[in-house]
């Protein structure tokens, strides 16, 4: 599978350099016709259901202006919405223009209200849009949200910024597609932030260029190959101190659950031994969970342990003493939740986070991010993936920028985009999962990389096989993660045992 994202400015690279070896129009053709050839497959074959393509003024519109002469050759009626008024069209798309022009291409300029269409194509914008979407294209971007038919957005849905994952502009609005075939490399922006809301399932469409003639991407996706070589099996011969201590710290006054979450999923992905070392008062035992040990969290030893702080750990003065000297060992860490906030208020703690040999796993959420970085959420969220590098840079760790395409950094400026998960996981106690199924990974060797980007994959696809099952995504609960944590684990091994990558 290819993994690769590109941003729009090696996009454009890309493209620059395949255009200095072709004939003119090469590479909007290929575009036109692999989208002709994916429309018909969302068509189910069929020839007899009209198609409406909506082509805007470059060449993002010439891309639906070749892709409406290809359907119309194949039989197919295609009407192309060509607001009036556009503008000089490029040689390429004026080319695509009188292609479409003189076949059997119908050419309306405004939406007939009662439309019935087997397919609309979004050929407003591509990777050049420069402001907010206004005027006659907001308006038909919009009406794009009342379609019954599946909408195909050519490269990148319009008025979506392909870098971000967020529509282009202040109050800036884009179409949600529930396909989107993009055009010579894949697109971070479609996997993030609000990209995949838009952008629906996307197919990758390389235009004949040879992927190993493209440079060193941007991010990739995550997958299975990030992490496949800590898939291991487990050797007859282990015991329980071969897969490691799992140590959950938290559980302030009244802040129980957090951690008997973290706890649970680390025990569910394979840790050998897990306690719960709690700040406030606690059971002693969880009946439905009794192999957990509980610890008062100041007469925790920290030993060689896995340390996985913050979940309901509140900001107490005894908060703040675990974490400097989980700081100032070489435990393996997950720093998560109050963990972080702790982090954000004292550049003291974050020098010595920065200052750490050791490795050290942060899983923020767009606001706990924000206050690390001291800024907003939502200028997070305007482009999760520089927040994400920012903040691996400045703490020297392993960053989880937690969300909708979650993204993994390390300090070097590789980035992950993950591609599991789904909204069931917008549910109290998902993330302390996340935080305990991570510490389990580190617990048995994992490395902090393959840690966080397993933990990340695992979880999301966790969520996803909830999903298939019914269980969600309304009303999925944190409480049954693990136990799918611990499914999908066991299926990976498995199927790394018999040489599935
Ligand atoms: N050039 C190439 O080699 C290829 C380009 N392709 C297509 O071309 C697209 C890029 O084409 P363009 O660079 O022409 O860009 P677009 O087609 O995305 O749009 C740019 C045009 O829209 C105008 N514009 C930008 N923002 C606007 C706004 N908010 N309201 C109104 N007008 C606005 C610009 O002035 C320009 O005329 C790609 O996304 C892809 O779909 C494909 O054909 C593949 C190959
Ligand atoms: N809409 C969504 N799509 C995919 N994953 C999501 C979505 N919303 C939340 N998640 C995931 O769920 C988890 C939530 O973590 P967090 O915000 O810390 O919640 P909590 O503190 O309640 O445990 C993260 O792993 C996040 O990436
Ligand atoms: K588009």
């Amino acid at each position: 599978m290819d993994d690769t994202l590109y941003t729009v400015a090696q996009v454009r690279a890309i493209e620059a350099g395949a255009r200095a070896q072709l004939a003119p129009g090469t590479l909007m053709r290929r575009a036109g016709e692999a989208a002709a050839r994916y429309a018909l497959e969302l068509l189910g074959g069929r020839r007899d259901l009209p198609v409406l393509l909506l082509a805007g003024p470059g060449n993002n519109g010439g891309d639906a202006l070749e892709m409406a002469a290809v359907l119309a050759d194949t039989g197919i009626d295609a009407t192309v919405l060509f607001p009036p008024g556009q503008r000089e069209l490029s040689e390429e798309a004026a080319d695509a223009h009188a292609r479409a022009r003189a076949g059997t291409v119908g050419f309306i300029d405004m939406l007939p209200p009662d439309g019935e269409w087997g397919l609309v194509v979004d050929g407003l914008f591509g990777i050049g849009l420069a402001r907010a979407l206004e005027g006659e294209y907001r308006d038909l971007a919009a009406l794009l949200a009342d379609m019954r038919c599946p909408v195909l957005a050519l490269d990148v849905p319009s008025g979506l910024d392909a870098d971000t994952g967020m529509p282009v502009g202040p109050d800036g609005i884009a179409v949600r597609a529930t396909h989107t075939i993009t055009f010579l490399a894949d697109k971070p922006g479609l996997h993030t932030a609000d990209g995949r809301d838009h952008a629906g399932l996307v197919r990758v469409e390389a235009l004949g260029i040879d992927p190993a003639t493209l440079p060193e991407p941007a991010a990739r996706l995550d997958s299975r190959a990030v992490f496949a070589r800590c898939l291991q099996a487990r050797r007859h011969g282990s015991h329980k101190g071969s897969y490691g201590d799992v140590a959950v710290i938290g559980g302030a006054e009244g802040m129980l659950g957090a951690p008997l979450l973290a706890a649970r999923a680390a025990l569910y992905a394979g840790a050998g031994r897990v306690f719960a070392a709690m700040l406030g008062p606690h059971p002693g035992v969880d009946s439905v969970q009794p192999e957990i040990m509980f610890r008062t969290a100041a007469e925790l030893a920290f030993g060689s342990r896995t340390l996985v702080l913050g979940p309901g750990m509140g900001g107490s003065a005894e908060a703040m003493r675990l974490l400097a000297q989980a700081l100032d060992s070489t435990n393996a860490l997950v720093l998560d939740a109050d963990a972080l906030n702790l982090l954000a208020a004292s550049p003291e703690l974050m020098a010595r986070l920065a200052r750490r040999g050791a490795g050290a796993v942060l899983t923020p959420h767009p606001l706990e991010a924000a206050r690390l970085l001291g800024v907003t959420a939502a200028t997070i969220q305007a482009d999760r993936l520089a927040a994400a590098r920012s903040l691996a840079e400045r703490t020297g760790a392993v960053v989880v920028l937690k969300g909708s395409g979650t993204l993994v950094g390390r300090p070097d400026g590789t980035l992950l985009v993950n591609p599991t998960g789904n909204p069931g996981l917008a549910t109290g106690g998902s993330g302390d999962v996340l935080a305990g199924l991570c510490g389990a990974l580190l617990a048995q060797g994992w490395p902090a990389w393959e840690a966080a980007a397993g933990a990340v994959w695992i979880h999301g696809a966790a969520a996803d096989w909830l999903v298939e099952q019914g269980i969600g995504p309304i009303g999925m609960t944190a409480g049954e993660l693990p136990a799918a944590v611990r499914a999908v684990l066991n299926r990976l091994v498995r199927e790394a045992g018999a040489g599935r990558p």
